[in-house]
């Protein structure tokens, strides 16, 4: 049961102010579509029939990395999702964002510029600490309420996440309530042995202490990605270390050294690493080596397939299967398989099964897989697997403090 405003108490015809996330993949400079659009716009289609004007904030990468782009192309894919024009303003709540928010009329949807480009939305601070930044006190003003729609960023307490509920009327929007209500049904849930968690993607810091927090549910965790590689590289590999110009691996590797290293002698026996990965030859196809053979100075794109084949053994014998990010680079069809295949063999048992993560659930779409064949696929990835463990999440305790 939500412990919540929604928008069902919202009256009609307000200034709502919208926080959604749609941050996505951006290949050369340019946003991809993901599941997180159609999701949001479903919530702004229903805002807007209810007569309210609506300011969408939201936010794409992190400062430094490729992905740290405007939120142009994100207007333009929301007006295609809403079939409607989408303001966008290239501001977050300077003079040019307030003139903008003026101008706006019930029935008008405006996109402000990518919130991780004002200083004060991060880093992570209290609540009460957001609250008071000129961010949110200058936004504050210009709205009757504010709607969190955003349960995928829930677990990150930046200002536009955790500080407008502490000043404004606060409203739940229709995907914060269906992924709150999915996520905590799980939780709630009891399986029996086994249990199977298949970990990658590149958030490997969201994860790593997830497999200490879940060890009394999970029976053994399949390994892939950066996540995978950075602990091959604790068990003694020459892989996880960033090369070709990559920054996924030493920063992640000198923050969570210890962790990694503890975590793989504690739970060694229960996590199951790739004995082989893919790569790009030299003539552009992808080819594939066991770790034992491996050198450093390459970019591993995908778990090998005798590893593919041990994780479909595991998650087809599984009560259970939680799944947070790719074991590879599925985007380019070559590295696809280790994802789609452990992702396929999930769909054909009838195990209750989760897959989680913005990037991970467009695989689902991308390979022609049907999402009835999952029990739950989340929009959300690090919110879904904090909810998991059972921990809180910031951005949603603010909006039940709200109410
Ligand atoms: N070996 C690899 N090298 C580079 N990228 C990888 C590798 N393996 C997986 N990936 C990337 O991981 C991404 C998905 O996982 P990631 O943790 O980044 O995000 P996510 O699923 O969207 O979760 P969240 O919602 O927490 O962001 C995919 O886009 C995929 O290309
Ligand atoms: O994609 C996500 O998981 C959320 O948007 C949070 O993004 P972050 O991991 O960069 O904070």
């Amino acid at each position: 049961m939500t412990t919540f405003q929604t928008v069902d108490d919202l009256e009609c015809g307000q200034r709502l102010l919208v926080r959604i996330d749609i941050n996505a993949p951006v290949e050369d400079g340019v946003v991809q579509d993901n599941r997180r659009f159609a999701r949001h716009a479903e919530t702004i289609a229903e805002l807007l029939a209810e007569d309210h004007a609506v300011a969408i904030l939201a936010h794409q990468g992190r400062p430094g990395r490729e992905t740290f782009v405007p939120l142009e192309g994100h207007a333009e894919i929301l007006a295609d999702h809403l079939g409607r024009e989408v303001g966008y303003v290239p501001d977050t709540f300077g003079e040019e964002a307030l003139e903008a928010i003026d101008d706006l009329d019930s029935g008008d949807v405006l996109v402000l510029e990518n919130a991780r480009m004002c200083e004060e939305e991060l880093p992570e601070e209290d609540p009460e600490v957001k609250a008071e930044t000129a961010f949110v006190r200058t936004l504050a003003s210009e709205f009757d309420a504010y709607v969190n729609d955003a349960y995928s960023a829930a677990h990150r307490s930046h200002a536009s996440l955790v500080g407008f509920p502490q000043v404004m009327d606060a409203y739940a929007g229709r995907v914060m309530e269906a992924e709150y209500t999915a996520n905590s049904a799980i939780q709630e849930r009891e399986f029996d042995s086994p249990v199977t968690m298949v970990l990658g993607g590149t958030k490997a810091e969201d994860l790593i202490p997830v497999i200490e927090q879940v060890d009394d549910t999970v029976d053994r965790f399949c390994l892939g990605g950066i996540v995978g590689e950075l602990f091959l590289r604790a068990d003694g590999h020459d892989v996880g270390y960033d090369v070709d110009g990559t920054d996924f691996f030493d920063h992640q590797w000198d923050d969570h050294r210890e962790t990694i290293e503890r975590v793989l002698s504690e739970y060694g026996d229960r996590l199951h690493l790739a004995s082989d990965l893919a790569y790009e030859d030299a003539e552009g196809e992808r080819a594939e080596k066991t770790v034992e053979e491996i050198e450093k100075a390459t970019s591993y794109l995908d778990v090998g397939g005798e590893t593919t084949g041990e994780y479909v053994d595991l998650v087809g014998d599984s009560e259970a299967v939680f799944v947070k990010g790719a074991l590879g680079v599925f985007e380019d069809e070559r590295f696809a398989d280790g994802t789609v295949d452990v992702l396929s063999a999930i769909a054909e048992t009838d195990c209750f099964s989760v897959v989680g993560g913005g990037d991970t659930a467009r695989s689902i779409e991308m390979y022609d897989l049907d999402e009835d064949d999952f029990s739950h696929v989340s929009v959300a990835g690090g919110a879904y697997v904090r909810a998991l463990t059972g921990e809180g999440l910031v951005g949603v305790d603010v909006l039940e403090q709200a109410d």
